[in-house]
């Protein structure tokens, strides 16, 4: 047998792996690090964080990555370029952040990498019917492997897409595993550049599990924000939405976009949800006009809005539930407080309480992805129409 294979079951057959979860959302502040010991698999799975950083971007990592970032025409060189480089970059700071911890690159055991994502096109969105759902996520696993000599699985959204999914979210299946608590209904709400929860049932019933992005989190915000006050990046806790007020008729316009009213799971992106879609929504209601501090309010005011008819459109507006924060957004209190008045049933707290930091969630799950596409079976949960394929995603490479 190849060796690298040999070595691939023996760390599938370990009673725990370490493994080193790596997520670049869609904000494009930094590479989430997280180092997890990851114990047994399934429902049994029990997983540690023994160290996190968020890897800040810098501006000049940024800008190449807004040259092709959701934009429907790049100069293919460009893409093809950045597809190497972001992994080769997402490698050497894994060597950085193993370095800094003390951590000889033998004693991990995968690298779980999310890569990139550079577009993403479920079908409702690229609205062309004869192609079909797709999404695109740069970094390629192969360079991880190569520079860090550390067996990596990446690319996990291809799997789901080709099994029936939109290729998003894919946290759902991490939470179900390490976030189910038999008698609590919970909704574990991600306030990242895009928002998204996941309903885990207090009755364990894996059918009904189901996860959907409910429309834009920060990503508006942070590019009015850039747009309006260069030297910041985002809207530090809610300052500048606090001072404005929201405008209704836009607000309105905003939420009148027929992605709101579609069955649920859906998915997005800032290929939708960007500076242009707000433009055209203010051209509608004459609210060009608008000062900046009423707009983010009024975007603010969008965000909440999203996630609360999501909510209401699978639940109604009465059923409680805890709802477990975490992303970015939950540093805001403007977004939080709004998030709360629409959304009376339900009691917020962050992922804290369940034992994970908020902001290491996204990384430390697609660790556990990666833990179960090693050791796990492929998990029968929102069987179905909820879009969940129960498939093992990911794809390997071998350092060697
Ligand atoms: N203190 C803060 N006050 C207000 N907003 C904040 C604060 N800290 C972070 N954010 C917001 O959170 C964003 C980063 O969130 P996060 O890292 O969860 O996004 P992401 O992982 O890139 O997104 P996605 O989950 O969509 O891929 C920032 O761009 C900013 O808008
Ligand atoms: C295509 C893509 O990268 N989507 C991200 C993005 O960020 C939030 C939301 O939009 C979610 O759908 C997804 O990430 C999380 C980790 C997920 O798949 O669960």
């Amino acid at each position: 047998m190849n060796a690298n294979l040999t070595r691939l079951v023996a760390s599938a057959q370990k009673p725990s792996r370490r493994i080193i979860g790596l997520m670049s959302g869609t904000s494009l502040d930094g590479l989430d690090v997280a180092l997890c010991r990851c114990e047994g698999h399934g429902p049994a799975t029990r997983v540690q964080v023994e160290q996190f950083r968020t890897v800040p971007y810098t501006d000049a990592i940024r800008q190449e990555i807004r040259r092709v970032f959701a934009r429907r025409e790049v100069e293919l060189q460009h893409l093809t370029l950045l597809n190497a480089w972001l992994g080769r970059l997402h490698g050497h700071l894994v060597l950085d952040c193993l370095a800094e911890w003390n951590i000889e690159p033998g004693a991990v055991d995968a690298i779980a990498s999310h890569g990139q994502t550079v577009f993403h096109a479920p079908r409702h969105q690229h609205g062309l019917p004869d192609w079909p759902d797709a999404t695109l996520q740069l970094g390629d696993g192969d360079h991880l492997a190569v520079q860090t000599g550390i067996l990596t699985i990446s690319d996990f959204r291809q799997k789901h897409v080709a099994a029936g999914g939109q290729g998003a979210p894919l946290a759902v299946y991490g939470d179900y595993l390490i976030f189910s608590q038999p008698g609590e209904d919970r909704l574990l709400l991600n306030l990242g550049g895009i928002a998204n929860f996941t309903y885990l049932p207090g009755s364990l019933a894996a059918p009904d599990v189901f996860s959907t992005d409910t429309g834009p989190g920060n990503t508006l915000l942070d590019a009015f924000v850039r747009m309006y006050y260069p030297t910041q990046e985002y809207d530090e806790g809610g300052a500048l939405a606090a001072q404005g007020t929201v405008h209704p008729a836009l607000l309105a316009q905003l939420l009148a976009h027929p992605f709101f009213a579609e069955e649920l799971p859906k998915t997005t992106g800032p290929e939708l949800f960007n500076p242009d879609y707000v433009r055209a929504a203010q051209a509608r209601t004459a609210t060009g006009h608008l000062s900046p501090l009423d707009l983010l309010a009024t975007l603010t005011e969008f965000s909440a809005a999203g996630v609360a008819l999501a909510v209401e459109r699978a639940f109604g507006a009465q059923r409680p539930f805890w709802a477990y924060a975490s992303g970015g957004g939950m540093h805001n209190p403007v977004l939080m407080a709004a998030l709360q008045r629409r959304l009376p049933q339900c009691r917020f707290a962050t992922t804290e309480a369940l034992g994970i930091a908020p902001d290491a969630k996204e990384a430390v799950l697609f660790a556990i992805l990666a833990n179960e596409t090693l050791a796990g079976e492929p998990m029968p949960i929102g069987a179905g129409q909820q879009r969940v394929p129960a498939v093992a995603l990911g794809k390997i490479s071998f350092p060697g």
